[in-house]
């Protein structure tokens, strides 16, 4: 009875609460456009905007820590400069002048360097400097067709507003005019202002050819630099994320996992990047040395993976690493036995393998065969009872947690991960997703029973989403229910984010046989291919079963394969940032735009170094439309934001009637 009666004011308190709001919104409506003429005016704006054409989109995924390939693409704004260069200065640039001004613009400071050095008389450079003005300006504009000019006064530096809007908007049919406009130009130069105004010109050429951005998850792992990717991403103007396998390590360990902390210490580990835990984000590793040096010796199976472009370490610095990495890969294993064994409904039991070693830690028996152990490291483990953690290895992994959750920068980075990301994303009709959609070979959701409910197809990732929030709001808790789903997200068998039956991690270390690396994948990465299977998903996910598309990041496209599928509603776009997969894909990677003409995929080069960029010009290999034929142009009025618009032109309306 007490509950019902609690329930009945929770609910009366609640419908009161969206009623006042409604109303307050009225109110506020009243206040703003207090009369009839200022009501109809709002009410033109709005459908005006409604007319313009969509503003582009560009989709990313798989930046792992790659920050100067990822502020390359920024830069290059998914290659809609390249895109904009070409549609506006063709026939009267050649290509190799197109790329030129291209790179200006991604890269003005660093291009203005070089340019002016090649100049030898002031005429010649201020000629150049004309004619690049006159080139930027008319760029501006054509990027600009598509945003009020309110919106383009706020991309413009503030100082250089009200020269720029002169030279846009001027009218230069007069000979009055065009001495102005001379003026005006003469003087930038004569002031020393023209580097600075070329500057300012270019960043929002950048600012203004994507117009919002999604990241489709694993910015983190592998690469040297993700908490720049995360300061750069928190200071862009308009972006969601979706996240990923690898992003999920970090957000679990924040939320307090020992067992997250522990598999992304590993991994930094083995790709050398243990300095983004200590340097970047403050977290100590001493004790976790300490403890590596105490058990391990140098073994081959755990040198670091190098990155042939960054400086060798010194071999007392490669033994350090080569040791905590023995020492954490094996805290993870011991602390997966334990989750394993409390969670049987995570049906993970295969992955128990420190009790299927033999006695003498020489030989394995996996699934019926016996395997001999390579750089076996099992110093800790106790043949009777292998995942008991060694004293000082349960207080470095406490300690170890505990730095995780505490560490400010860490927090930031993962607040923000959680304010901007989501497990899944419909926008704009499209769903984003950064891994698969878990299902059976027929194509049935397959899902995780807990407690008696199956959670499958959109329900599993609510589901999901919804612990993860819980748990992320809760960092004091290291094994409840909760916290041992983020772990199941990096590796679940049913984790949309991972994708494959099992992780087998262990085997890559010990075991020899490439058979016993095998990670079967979901059927989904068969069924993907097929367009019924796809619109399935779409509305699943309350998407655009006709228009939509399904964009995936997590899997490298592989060379000579296509990352267009299901009659073009399948689109996947690894960025291939990571450069340990340049072998496998052959080119830097894709991603993907989202105009008013419909969606085109961009194919990257591989990215080098900023500075080999910079200097050979060297960018985008192609791009192009993932649906051939011709559609009608896109407007703003088709898009959620047009949604918006229209029931705020619908009030307007009501309040007009009133
Ligand atoms: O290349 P590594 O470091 O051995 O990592 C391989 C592991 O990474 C994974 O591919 C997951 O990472 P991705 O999300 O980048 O694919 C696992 O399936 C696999 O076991
Ligand atoms: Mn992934």
């Amino acid at each position: 009875m007490t509950v019902f009666k609690k329930i009945g004011i929770i609910k009366i308190s609640y419908f009161k609460r969206v009623i006042v709001t409604q109303e307050l919104t009225k109110e506020l409506l009243k206040e703003k456009f207090p009369t009839r003429e200022a009501i109809t005016t709002e009410i033109i704006n709005l459908k005006a905007i409604l007319n313009l054409p969509k503003s582009t989109e560009a989709f990313m995924s798989d930046i792992h820590g790659e920050y100067a390939a990822f502020d390359h693409v920024l830069r290059n704004a998914s290659g809609n400069i390249k895109l904009k260069i070409k549609a506006l200065f063709n026939g009267r640039l050649n290509a190799k002048s197109q790329q030129e001004l291209a790179f200006l613009v991604y890269y003005p400071t660093q291009r203005l360097q070089i340019i002016k050095a090649g100049f030898q008389h002031s005429e010649d450079l201020q000629q150049w400097y004309l004619d690049t003005f006159a080139q930027l300006l008319e760029l501006l504009k054509y990027c600009a067709t598509k945003y009020t000019r309110s919106k383009l006064r706020k991309a413009l530096a503030p100082e250089f507003v009200y020269i720029t809007e002169e030279l846009l908007y001027g009218d230069f049919d007069t000979l009055d005019k065009q001495n102005y406009y001379a003026q005006i130009t003469a003087d930038i130069i004569k002031l020393g202002s023209a580097d600075k105004f070329i500057i300012s010109l270019c960043h929002t050429i950048q600012r203004l050819v994507v117009d919002h951005l999604h990241v489709v998850g694993d910015i983190y792992d592998r690469g040297p630099h993700p908490d720049k990717i995360m300061d750069r991403l928190m200071n862009y103007h308009s972006v969601d994320l979706q996240w990923g396998n690898h992003d999920i390590l970090w957000l679990g360990a924040v939320s307090g996992s020992p067992l997250c902390v522990a598999s992304l210490l590993r991994i930094c580990a083995r790709y050398n990047n243990l300095s983004i835990v200590e340097d970047a984000y403050g977290i100590n590793l001493r004790h976790l040395s300490l403890l590596a040096d105490k058990y391990y010796h140098d073994n081959p199976g755990f040198a670091p993976k190098l990155n042939p472009q960054e400086a060798r370490p010194s071999a007392s610095e490669l033994s350090q690493i080569n040791k905590i990495h023995q020492a954490i890969a094996i805290i993870q294993f011991k602390l997966e036995g334990h989750l394993i064994e409390r969670r049987p409904e995570f049906k993970m039991q295969s992955r128990q393998l420190l009790d299927k070693l033999d006695p003498q830690q020489t030989h394995i028996l996996l699934k019926g065969k016996t395997y001999p152990i390579i750089n076996g490291c099992f110093q800790t483990v106790d043949p009777k009872n292998p995942y008991q953690l060694l004293p000082d290895e349960q207080e470095v992994i406490t300690q170890l947690t505990q730095a995780f959750v505490h560490s400010e920068k860490l927090r930031k980075h993962m607040d923000f991960f959680m304010q901007k990301g989501s497990m899944y994303l419909v926008y704009n009709g499209n769903l984003l997703v950064h891994g698969c959609i878990p299902v059976d070979e027929k194509g049935d959701f397959e899902g995780l029973t807990l407690n008696h409910h199956l959670y499958a197809g959109k329900e599993l990732f609510d589901f999901l989403e919804d612990n993860l929030r819980r748990c992320y709001a809760n960092s004091r808790q290291s094994t409840d229910l909760a916290t041992d789903l983020l772990w199941y997200l990096w590796s679940g068998p049913v984790s949309p984010l991972f994708g494959k039956q099992e992780m087998t991690t262990f085997e890559r270390y010990f075991i020899a046989d490439p058979q016993t690396h095998y990670e079967k994948p979901n059927s989904y990465y068969q069924l993907r291919h097929q367009e019924p299977f796809i619109v399935k998903v779409l509305r699943e996910f309350g998407a655009d079963a006709d228009c939509g598309h399904l964009i995936n990041g997590h899997t490298p496209v592989k060379k000579g394969h296509s990352p267009i599928m299901a009659n073009g509603k399948m689109i996947v776009i690894d960025g291939g940032f990571s450069t340990a997969y340049h072998k496998t894909t052959g080119i830097g990677g894709y991603t993907l735009l989202y105009n008013s003409h419909g969606l085109q995929l961009v194919t990257h080069q591989p990215f080098t170094t900023r500075e080999q960029a910079i200097e050979q010009l060297s960018d985008i290999v192609s791009t192009k439309r993932v649906v051939e034929q011709e559609l009608a142009r896109k407007t703003v009025s088709e898009t959620d934001i047009g949604k918006k618009l229209k029931q705020q032109i619908q009030q307007l309306e009501e309040l007009l009637a009133e």
